[in-house]
C-alpha cells in the first residue's frame, strides 16, 4: 500500500457518490501512486497529467454497506486520456472483524489506502477483495439485473453457460496479474472485470457469442454473461464478462516453461534435448489455432465477421498504424534510452538504424498484389491465451482473452486481418518463452552469450516450424484464406515485426528488465528483411522463407 497520509472527510462512505470534491480528492491523492502500482495501468511510462473521477456507480451490498464502479480517467502530456474501471471498498476497522472475508487476506496490491470518513478510520480497498462485492455482481448476472445509476444503467446479462441454482458461489480472486482482473466463482465461473474501458461494446463478448453459437467451436469456454454501461445516446461500455471456468493444469506459456526446463538443464552439458511430446503439443496447438480460423472463417457470415479481401483501405489502415506505432515506440524508447542496460541499448540502435529500411518494407505493402483474405481474429495471441487441460479434454487446449491487443482502440481491435497475424503471435511468445528461460535462469548463468542465443534460435526455429506446419495442414489445399507461400511468408513477416514492436512498448511499459525480448525478435525480423531487399529497394518479387524454409517447398 502507498505510504500517504490517510485522507479525512467528514461524509460517510454511504454518502460519497455525489459528493465531486471527495472523488477529486482522492483522484489527487490516494490513487495516482496507487494505480501506478497496479500491472493494470498501462500509462505508468507515459508522462501523466493527472487523474479525476469521471464517474461513480454506486453497488449496493447485501449487508447494507456500498461499493462504488470508478470510471476513473488518467490524462497524459501527450494523446488522449484514458479510462480505467477501479471497484472500491471502505472497510472500517470497527466493521473489519464482521465481514466475511479478513482483511490480512488482502494483498498489498489491494490496498489503495487509509482514510477516515465520518470519523471511522478504515482503508480503502480495491472492491474486487471484497467477497460481497464479488457475490453481488454474480447474482446481478444470475438474474439478469438492470441497475439505474445517476449516469445511465448498469445491465447485469446472464449467458446461456450460467446453471440454474448457482446463485451463490463462493469466489475469490485470482493471483494472477494482467490487464484486467480475474475472479473465480465456486470452480465453476471465471469473471473478468476489464480495467481500461472504451466506449465502445468489447470485441470479447463478440468473438467468444460467434465461436460458440455460429460454430461450435469446442475449445474456448462457453459464455456465462456480462456487465454492460448503458446510456442514452452513447455507445455501450462493457465492464465484465462471465465464462464457464476451464479447470486447466496452467496455461501454455507455464507448461511451455516447464518443457524448457528440461531442455535448459541439458544446456550446460552441452546437450541439445527437445523431448517428443514437447513437438506434439506444439503440432496440437498448431492444430488448433487452424481449426480456431477455421471456426471464424464463415464465407456467408453477416458483415461484421464475413471475410475480406486486403482493400486499398485495409492496407492504408495498417501501414498508418504500424508507421504510428513506430513513431511511438522509437519515442519511447529514447525517453527510456538511459534505463535500458548495454545490451538492450545496442539492440535498440540497430532497430532505430534500419527505420528507413523498415519504412520502404512497410511502404511495399501498400501495392503489393494480395489475393489472401482477412477475417476476425483472436488478436493477442499467445501462449498464456491458451490453457492446457486435462480433466475431461484429454490434454488438449482451451482458447480464451479474445479482447485484442490491450493498446489498441476497441474499434480498431474488430478490424479483420489475415489470422496470420495470430500466428505470428504464437511464434513471438515461443519466442519469448525461449529467451526468457536461457537467459533469466542461474543454470546458464557465466555461459557464453553467444553460444546460449544460439541454442535458443535453435530451438526457437524448430518449435516455429513444427508449429507453422502443423497450422497450415489443418487447412488442405488450396488454402482458402491464404494465396501462395510467398504472400504466406511476407504476412507472417509484417505481422512479426508488428507485434514485436507493439511487445517492446509493453516491457517497457510493464516489464523493462524485458525488454530486450521483442528487441532481439525485431533485429530477427530486420535480418529477413535485408535479406529479401533488392538492390533497386522497390519491390520483392517473391518473398522466400524465414530462415529454416520448411514453408518454401509448401503449397497452401
Ligand atoms: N474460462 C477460464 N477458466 C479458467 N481460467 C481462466 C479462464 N479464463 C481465464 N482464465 C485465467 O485467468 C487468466 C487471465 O485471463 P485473461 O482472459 O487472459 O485476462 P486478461 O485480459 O486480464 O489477460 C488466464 O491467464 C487464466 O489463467
Ligand atoms: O494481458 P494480455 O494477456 O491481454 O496480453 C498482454 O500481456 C502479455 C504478457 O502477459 C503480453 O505478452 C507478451 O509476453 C508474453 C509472456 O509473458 C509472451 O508470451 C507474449 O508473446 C508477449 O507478447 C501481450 O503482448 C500483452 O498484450
Amino acid at each position: 500500500m502507498a505510504t500517504l497520509s490517510p485522507i479525512t472527510a467528514n461524509l460517510t462512505w454511504a454518502d460519497a457518490a455525489p459528493d465531486t470534491n471527495f472523488w477529486s480528492t482522492l483522484a489527487q491523492g490516494l490513487l495516482p501512486p496507487y494505480v501506478n502500482t497496479c500491472r493494470w495501468f498501462a500509462g505508468k511510462a507515459r508522462q501523466q497529467t493527472g487523474f479525476a473521477v469521471r464517474t461513480v456507480h454506486t453497488i449496493s451490498l447485501p449487508d447494507g454497506d456500498v461499493a462504488y464502479l470508478l470510471i476513473l480517467e488518467a490524462a497524459y502530456a501527450d494523446g488522449v486520456p484514458e479510462n480505467y474501471l477501479l471497484p472500491i471498498s471502505f472497510i472500517t476497522d470497527h466493521a473489519a472483524n464482521s465481514l466475511p472475508f479478513r482483511l490480512a487476506d488482502i494483498p498489498d496490491k489491494g490496498r489503495i489506502g487509509e482514510a477516515t470518513l465520518g470519523e471511522q478510520p478504515g482503508v480503502l480497498i480495491d472492491a474486487i477483495y471484497d467477497e460481497r462485492f464479488r457475490r453481488t455482481l454474480f447474482t446481478a448476472i444470475y438474474q439478469n439485473q438492470t441497475v439505474p445509476q445517476p449516469n445511465g444503467q448498469l445491465t447485469f446479462h446472464r449467458g446461456k453457460g450460467l446453471d440454474e441454482g448457482d446463485d451463490a458461489l463462493p469466489s475469490q480472486v485470482l493471483p494472477v496479474d494482467s490487464s484486467n482482473s480475474a475472479m473465480t466463482f465456486g470452480d465453476k465461473y471465471f469473471m473478468k472485470l476489464y480495467r481500461k474501458l472504451f466506449r465502445e461494446t468489447n470485441p470479447e463478448v463478440d468473438m467468444v457469442a460467434f465461436l460458440t453459437d455460429e460454430s461450435n467451436f469446442a475449445n474456448i469456454p462457453a459464455f456465462g454473461g456480462s456487465i454492460v454501461w448503458k446510456r442514452d445516446d452513447t455507445p455501450d461500455v462493457t465492464l465484465g464478462m462471465v465464462q464457464r471456468m476451464v479447470p486447466n493444469d496452467k496455461d501454455s506459456w507455464a507448461q511451455t516453461g516447464d518443457y524448457l526446463n528440461d531442455f535448459l538443464y541439458a544446456v550446460p552439458q552441452r546437450l541439445f534435448a527437445i523431448r517428443e511430446d514437447v513437438f506434439d503439443r506444439v503440432e496440437l496447438l498448431g492444430k488448433r489455432t487452424g481449426e480456431m480460423h477455421c471456426a471464424l472463417y464463415k464465407p456467408n457470415a453477416d458483415a461484421a465477421f464475413a471475410p475480406e479481401s486486403f482493400t486499398t483501405e485495409y492496407r492504408e489502415f495498417l501501414i498508418k498504424r504500424f508507421e504510428d506505432l513506430l513513431d511511438r515506440r522509437y519515442a519511447l524508447l529514447i525517453d527510456n534510452y538511459t534505463k535500458l542496460d548495454i545490451q538492450a541499448q545496442r539492440l535498440a540502435w540497430v532497430f532505430m538504424e534500419a527505420k528507413e529500411m523498415i519504412d520502404t518494407f512497410i511502404a511495399d505493402f501498400r501495392t503489393r498484389p494480395f489475393d489472401s483474405l482477412r477475417i476476425r481474429i483472436h488478436g493477442d495471441y499467445h501462449l498464456g491465451q491458451v490453457l492446457a487441460v486435462s480433466q475431461g479434454m484429454n490434454n488438449d487446449f482451451v482458447i480464451i482473452d479474445f479482447e485484442g491487443e490491450p493498446e489498441s482502440s476497441i474499434t480498431e481491435r474488430k478490424i479483420k486481418h489475415s489470422p496470420l497475424k495470430d500466428v505470428a503471435g504464437m511464434i513471438r511468445s515461443y519466442h519469448y518463452a525461449v529467451s526468457a528461460k536461457l537467459f533469466n535462469s542461474a543454470e546458464t548463468e557465466g555461459l557464453d552469450p553467444d553460444h546460449l542465443q544460439r541454442v535458443s534460435d535453435r530451438w526457437f526455429y524448430l518449435i516455429r516450424d513444427t508449429f507453422l506446419n502443423a497450422y497450415m495442414d489443418t487447412f488442405g489445399t488450396p488454402h482458402p484464406l491464404f494465396k501462395d507461400s510467398s504472400e504466406v511468408n511476407f504476412l507472417l513477416l509484417i505481422y512479426l515485426l508488428e507485434k514485436a514492436v507493439y511487445e517492446l512498448g509493453y516491457e517497457i511499459s510493464y516489464r523493462p528488465s524485458w525488454v530486450k525480448i521483442p528487441l532481439k525478435g525485431i533485429i530477427d525480423v530486420i535480418r529477413d528483411i535485408e535479406k529479401i531487399r533488392l538492390s533497386d529497394g522497390n519491390t520483392i518479387p517473391d518473398v522466400p522463407m524465414l530462415q529454416t524454409g520448411l514453408l518454401q517447398t509448401r503449397s497452401v
